[in-house]
């Protein structure tokens, strides 16, 4: 097995949640209005776009193919160095800026935004575009799979020990709909040893679609590093 390691856990506000401020915390990073953040929501846009756009159009996507290619070229010229920019995606603490489900430098994440309770439990919330369609109108369920094992593995970080998921059991109980407000709330229920268990449920409109619990084992895989 791979060597894994803890961290320290804190938040944006430099607390973790004992800190008891008593009012929710952003755990997620803040979008900044310009720069890497705004050129991956505008590539958001453009994906979204895409896949609203369809066939039945006379809008000359060969020509559009030329231009997107053009642009991805120009930024894979500007291009640091691999290793270097792992380094860089992980160096700082609390919320990254890369992530897959929050990152607003991540053009695939929806992006979901994150709160620590002052209860323990953490609140997420989106709305998802159609890019993440399943069934007609609704989110594919590995999507809600996604979203509830983020959210899950944040709301251990909020507790105060994090770790890598062993075991997600999902309930599929409503389809999900697209382009309405989705809640997250997970929590983490107890800890035996190692052993994080921890309880989620992702709804619309005050109704759940989507129960999970989740078994993590504490620990992260070690940050990569300069040498
Ligand atoms: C404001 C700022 C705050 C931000 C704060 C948060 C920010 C950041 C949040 C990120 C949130 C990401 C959330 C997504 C998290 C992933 O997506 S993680 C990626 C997906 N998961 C994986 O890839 C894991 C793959 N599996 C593995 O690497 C290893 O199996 C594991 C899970 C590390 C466990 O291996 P291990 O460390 O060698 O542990 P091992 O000794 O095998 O097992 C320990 C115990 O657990 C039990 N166990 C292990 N696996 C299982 C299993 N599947 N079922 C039942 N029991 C099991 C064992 O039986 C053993 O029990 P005991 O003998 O102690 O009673």
């Amino acid at each position: 097995m791979a060597e894994t390691v803890e961290y320290e856990v804190v938040t944006q506000a430099g607390a973790g949640r004992d800190a008891g401020s008593g009012e929710p915390v952003l755990m997620s990073a803040r979008a900044s209005e310009g720069g890497l953040d705004a050129a991956a929501a505008a590539a958001r846009r453009l994906v979204d776009a895409l896949v609203r756009l369809g066939d039945s159009t006379d809008y000359d996507t060969d020509a559009l193919a030329t231009r997107i290619n053009a642009i991805a070229a120009e930024v894979e010229d500007a291009l640091p160095d691999e290793a270097a920019r792992l380094v860089e995606m992980w160096q700082q603490e609390g919320p990254n800026r890369h992530d897959l489900v929050t990152g607003p430098q991540n053009p695939i994440a929806p992006p979901l935004v994150v709160h620590g309770q002052p209860d323990g439990s953490v609140e997420a919330s989106t709305t998802l575009p159609i890019a993440y369609q399943g069934q007609p109108r609704m989110a594919h369920g590995g999507i809600s799979a996604l979203l509830l094992d983020h959210t899950l593995g944040m709301a251990n970080g909020w507790a105060g020990r994090g770790g890598m998921t062993a075991r997600l059991t999902l309930n599929f109980k409503r389809p999900v709909p697209l382009g309405e407000p989705i809640t997250i709330r997970a929590k983490q229920e107890s800890v035996d040893g190692r052993k994080l268990y921890t309880q989620g449920v992702l709804s619309v409109d005050g109704e759940p679609c989507v129960t999970a619990e989740a078994l993590f084992i504490a620990g992260h895989l070690p940050r990569p590093t300069a040498d």
